[in-house]
Formats: structure tokens, C-alpha cells, sequence
């Protein structure tokens, strides 16, 4: 199975905000016919409506994968749309935080293959990670099908219990708005050294995408390329004093990050 199969028998998109809009930009850049993509949304973007992708049409009776991107409080809401589709051979997969799979069990018939997804937003530049589970019914085909197409926009993992799917959002879900603020706050820290926002922004943006190509490129751990950037009592070692102080540092507040992010996730599967 491979991308043509979503290309033939089609994918529907329940919801195309910043998520759905993101994996759909990644795809449409990477190939799939517009022609092949049915989107709901009561609110469709200036660039949804560019695409050429049908927007709230009629809805093909069978579709190869209806993904659904909408926000967990409106999954009520979202999901009565679908019902009908599910048939046994369309493959539903939920990229919604904290809403677990017997919610759609529930709502679409227990014999509906779902499969949970959590991917990130660089999915729209093709350099996303998205983490799936299947539900009992899904096979290791549809498996290898939603791994095919969440592949085209970045890397994909199989993980062994839903449970893990908390923690997952609080690191890479979540995550890219963290290295986001991060970009913030070092370009705010240049200007309060007393540089131009623009520049301080050129050389923070530079500097967290030049790092992170780095990390992913480099056969170096990120801890050793952290010790190739520090010079015995130089500048860097002067500044990771206090970013990796123990206490009031990133460690404490990343695992208070991640933690907080992992404990909302929790609570949207309670309701
Ligand atoms: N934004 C992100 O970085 C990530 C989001 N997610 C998940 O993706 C889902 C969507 O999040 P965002 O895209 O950020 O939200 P969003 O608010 O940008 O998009 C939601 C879209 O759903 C549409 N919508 C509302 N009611 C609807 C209905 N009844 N039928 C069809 N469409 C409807 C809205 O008009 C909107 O375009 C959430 O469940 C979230 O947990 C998962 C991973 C990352
Ligand atoms: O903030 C949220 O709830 C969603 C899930 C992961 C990223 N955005």
C-alpha cells in the first residue's frame, strides 16, 4: 500500500484548522491530487479554499482514510458526520489530544479500525513526528497504510500502549511551541544586550534551526555537541551555569513543562 492507494479511494479531513492544515499542506506539496481530498470545516481558511480540494461537498461513500483533526471539546459535535462511513474498510484516524480510541469506538461501531495519532505542525514543511496505535481491529496493513501517509510528512512511530500517547503530546505534540518561546526568549535576551529586534530575531531563528539540523545530522549525541560549543571557562560555560542549574534551571522547568502538558492530556480523556 502506498500513497496512491489515498490517492484512488480518497481521504476525508474532518477538520482543517492549524493541525489538519499543516499534515494537508505537507501532502498536497509532497503530491496528492487535490482532486482526492474531501475537507469538512464550518470555517475553511483563505488557503484551504485555494487548494482546489472539495470543501464541504458530498462525501465519497467509502473513502481510503477519513482523518480527524478537530478539537477534543468538539468531538461531539464533529464525529455524527462520519458515522455513516464507517463500513469496515475506511480507516479512521484521530490526531485529536486526549480523546481515546474507545470514543470512537463508541461513536463510529466497535468494529471501526481507528488508529490515535499525535504529530506536530513541522509535518507542513515535511519535518514532523507523528506517534500511532492501533485499535484491535485495525490490521497491520492499515497500520502500514496511515504509517505510509503520515511518513510523507516526516517521521512516524509505533507505540506499544495508548498510555504512552500523554507523554507523547507533552514532548512532541506540544513541543515545537516550546522551541518556539525559546526563539522568543533568546531574541528578546539579544535586545535587552542591546541588539535590533530584527536582528535579534535573524540570529535566534538561524541559530535553533541551525542546531536542531545539526543534532538530527550529526553522529554526536546532542550532549556532545553541547561540550564542542562550550571552551573551558568561556561564554558558553558562563551561560549554561544558569540554564542547566538544577534547581532554576531548564531541567526543572522542562520536566514541569513536559509534565503539565502530559497532565492536560490526561484530563481530556476524562472529559
Ligand atoms: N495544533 C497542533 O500543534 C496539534 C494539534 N493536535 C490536535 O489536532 C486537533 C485540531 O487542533 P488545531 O488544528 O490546533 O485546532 P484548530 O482550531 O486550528 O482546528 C480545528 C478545526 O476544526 C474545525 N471544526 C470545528 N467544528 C467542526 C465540526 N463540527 N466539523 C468539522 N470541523 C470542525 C474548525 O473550524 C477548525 O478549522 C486537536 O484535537 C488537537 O488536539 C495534535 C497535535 C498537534
Ligand atoms: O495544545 C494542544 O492541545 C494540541 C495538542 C498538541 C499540540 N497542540
Amino acid at each position: 500500500m502506498d500513497m496512491d492507494f489515498v490517492a484512488e479511494k480518497g481521504l476525508v479531513l474532518l477538520g482543517c484548522g492549524k493541525m489538519g492544515g499543516a499534515m494537508l499542506e505537507g501532502w498536497l506539496d509532497r503530491g496528492l491530487p487535490p482532486s482526492s481530498v474531501w475537507v469538512i470545516d464550518p470555517k475553511p481558511s483563505d488557503w484551504l479554499q485555494s487548494t482546489g480540494v472539495t470543501i464541504n461537498g458530498d462525501l465519497p461513500e467509502a473513502p481510503g482514510i477519513v482523518l480527524i483533526a478537530v478539537k477534543p471539546q468538539m468531538m461531539g459535535d464533529a464525529l455524527p458526520a462520519l458515522k455513516d462511513m464507517g463500513n469496515g474498510t475506511t480507516l479512521f484516524i484521530s490526531v485529536a489530544a486526549g480523546t481515546p480510541i474507545s470514543a470512537f469506538e463508541e461513536a463510529l461501531g466497535a468494529h471501526s479500525p481507528i488508529i490515535r495519532a499525535m504529530p506536530n505542525t513541522p509535518a507542513a514543511v515535511g519535518r514532523g513526528i507523528t506517534s500511532i496505535i492501533g485499535n484491535a481491529h485495525a490490521s497491520s496493513g492499515q497500520l502500514d497504510l496511515a504509517e505510509t501517509l503520515l511518513k510523507a510528512v516526516g517521521q512516524v512511530v509505533r507505540l506499544e500502549n495508548e498510555d504512552q500517547m500523554d507523554a507523547v503530546t507533552g514532548v512532541s505534540g506540544s513541543g515545537p511551541a516550546y522551541v518556539f518561546h525559546m526563539i522568543e526568549c533568546m531574541a528578546k535576551a539579544g535586545e535587552a544586550e542591546g541588539l535590533s529586534p530584527e536582528l535579534a530575531m535573524q540570529l535566534a531563528q538561524a541559530t535553533v534551526a541551525g542546531a536542531g539540523a545539526l543534532a538530527e545530522e550529526a553522529k554526536e549525541s546532542p550532549r556532545e555537541l553541547r561540550v564542542n560549543v562550550t571552551s573551558p571557562n568561556g561564554t558558553t560555560q558562563a551561560g549554561l551555569e544558569v540554564l542547566m542549574d538544577e534547581e532554576n534551571g531548564l531541567p526543572a522547568l522542562m520536566r514541569r513543562t513536559v509534565g503539565a502538558a502530559a497532565n492536560r492530556s490526561r484530563e481530556l480523556r476524562n472529559g
